[in-house]
């Protein structure tokens, strides 16, 4: 999906669009007034106090209008800025998060590339109406005075354009360039503050800072080669406006000394006041047109969001869960090879290899968050989705907020369901005194590992959907919690597949699981 001028359109209410255009139109007459205003000065040599009192009052009002209107146009400028932000913002919010972006690289799409969108299209995109629009009033009025002369000045001034016609290409490359390098940018900053214990561990300041800086210096390197070619550009662009006044002054230089066509000074005087105006907002024009070439690529965006489901699919009740020939391979990195295994409802599941083999992948193609490279994983022979189950990280994300909202995910529970999950994974106590208040930082250890992972089965268990997978949910527990916390999960009737290094022999035993052990691409059932 690309930011254009139809999607900036279509974002903005109509009454918006037309009270832009006419305070543009009604803001833009300042070269108009001014060729009006001073080329009524010889008429005024000799005349009456009231004749220039009236001179006065008429010259205020015309400056009063088109300033009013100027600055109306700035204020709904501001306006619809707001409108196409808040647009921008959700379309590269929900696409990031559609396409499973990195989280730097979303961030940097959302912070950096936004505001360069802000600046540099939709700010431009609004003085280039204001230009426009004087572009057109000035010409309208240069062909009023004289139509041969002001043609010949006009031509003369669309000789500005030629260096940006060919510059756009390489302006809107230089801008995704940049784009890149403050990716790169974002990353290492992201590493030197998430890594920040590793790097004071190991001593390793000093290097980590200097990579950071490396790739600040660079994106501000290449923002600066970027700027400094548009400036080269716009360069070009002023030695042609040389060109733009020196042409038209030579032929009515010579017209002049010819006695061709009514050409006098006083008209290529008026000509030149007004022209600088259409060669001035047509100069405003290129630099603009500069500013919307170097966002080119950054307003292509990875896809079009797609609005979100409201409801999840009714999941059968009891459903099998089955590969049919699925296999998963990472480009030639094979993972699995194509595979037929059905799981019955309420089966439990044991997902063993050595570290790296693919069981977290195995497990994501279960839960329909991964794609297989050929066949297909059905639940109730349909293909599974990634909302028939619930998928329990090894590493549990928690949100901003209470432990309510961490529960509920703005989903309806009442109180005494949300503590009777506390309370089967024992957490009841530990929380404190009002333990669905309490506030959460995602990023703050107010939480040790085993509670959040706790916390993560809470609200997988409130959910109670067909199938459950888990993924070495007990690597932040002690045994006895750890204990405590399968023997729970393994009473439930519903689909248990684990993937877990560290084995509870006796639950195993209690539970009749199967085990699958994953090894050369190949799930081999054990028991
Ligand atoms: N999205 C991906 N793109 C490319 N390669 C991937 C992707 N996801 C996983 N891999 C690769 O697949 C391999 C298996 O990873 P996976 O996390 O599934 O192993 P694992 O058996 O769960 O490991 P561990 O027991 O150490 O957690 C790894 O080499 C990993 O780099």
């Amino acid at each position: 999906m690309t930011i254009n001028f139809r999607w900036v359109l279509r974002h903005l209410p109509l009454w918006l669009i037309a009270a832009l255009i006419i305070t543009a139109i009604c803001g833009s007459l300042e070269g108009i007034i001014n060729g009006v205003v001073l080329g009524q000065f010889p008429s005024l040599v000799g005349a009456s106090s009231a004749k220039l009192i009236r001179y006065l009052l008429t010259s205020s009002t015309l400056y009063l209008f088109t300033y009013t209107f100027l600055y109306l146009c700035q204020i709904l400028t501001v306006v619809a800025i707001k409108h196409l932000n808040i647009a921008l913002k959700q379309s590269m919010l929900t696409v990031s998060f559609q396409q499973g972006e990195a989280t730097s690289h979303g961030l940097n799409h959302l912070t950096n590339d936004a505001a360069k969108i802000e600046t540099n299209y939709f700010s431009a995109l609004a003085t280039l109406l204001t230009a426009i629009c004087g572009a057109v009033l000035a010409t309208t009025f240069v062909l009023s005075v004289h139509l041969l002369m002001g043609t010949i000045a006009i031509a003369f001034s669309a000789l500005t354009m030629i260096p940006m016609v060919f510059a756009q290409k390489k302006i809107g490359k230089l801008g995704k360039d940049w784009s890149q390098a403050n990716d790169r940018t974002v990353q290492t900053a992201n590493d030197w503050l998430a890594g920040r214990r590793e790097i004071n561990q190991y001593r390793t300041e000093q290097s980590f800072f200097a990579r950071v800086t490396g790739a600040l210096t660079n994106s501000e390197r290449r923002l600066q080669k970027q700027n400094i070619f548009q400036w080269t550009v716009q360069y070009g662009s002023w030695l042609l406006v040389i060109a733009a006044m020196m042409g038209p002054w030579a032929i009515g230089f010579y017209l002049m000394q010819h006695g061709g066509f009514g050409v006098s000074i006083s008209i290529l005087l008026t000509l030149t006041l007004s022209a600088d105006h259409v060669v001035g907002s047509i100069r405003q024009v290129m630099a603009v047109w500069g500013d919307l070439a170097s966002t080119k690529d950054l307003r292509k965006l990875q896809a079009a969001p797609i609005p979100f489901s409201q409801t999840a699919a009714k999941t059968p009740t009891a459903p099998a869960l089955a590969l049919h020939q699925a296999s998963l391979a990472f480009g030639d990195h094979q993972i699995l090879r194509p595979t037929t295994v059905t799981i019955p409802y309420g089966s439990k599941v044991l997902l063993t290899g050595p570290s790296g083999v693919g069981k977290t992948s195995c497990l994501n193609l279960l839960a329909g968050w991964q794609q297989p490279t050929t066949g297909k994983v059905d639940l109730a022979d349909t293909p599974v989705q990634s909302t028939d189950v619930t998928y329990v990280p090894q590493e549990p994300w928690l949100f901003t907020g209470t432990v309510r909202d961490n529960l509920t995910l703005t989903a309806h529970y009442s109180d005494k369901e949300l503590l009777a999950s506390l309370q089967e994974v024992g957490l009841l106590t530990e929380l404190g005194p009002d333990p669905l208040s309490r506030i959460l930082h995602p990023d703050a250890n107010d939480l040790s590992g085993g509670q959040k992972q706790r916390l993560v089965i809470a609200r997988a268990l409130l959910r109670r959907r067909p199938v459950l997978l888990l993924d070495e949910i007990t690597a932040g527990l002690d045994d006895k919690n750890a204990h405590a916390v399968r023997g729970l999960l393994y009473r439930l009737p519903q689909t248990i597949v684990e993937s877990a290094h560290h084995l509870d022999p006796a639950l195993i035993q209690e539970f009749h699981f199967q085990t699958y052990h994953l090894q050369d691409q190949q799930l081999i059932l054990e028991h």
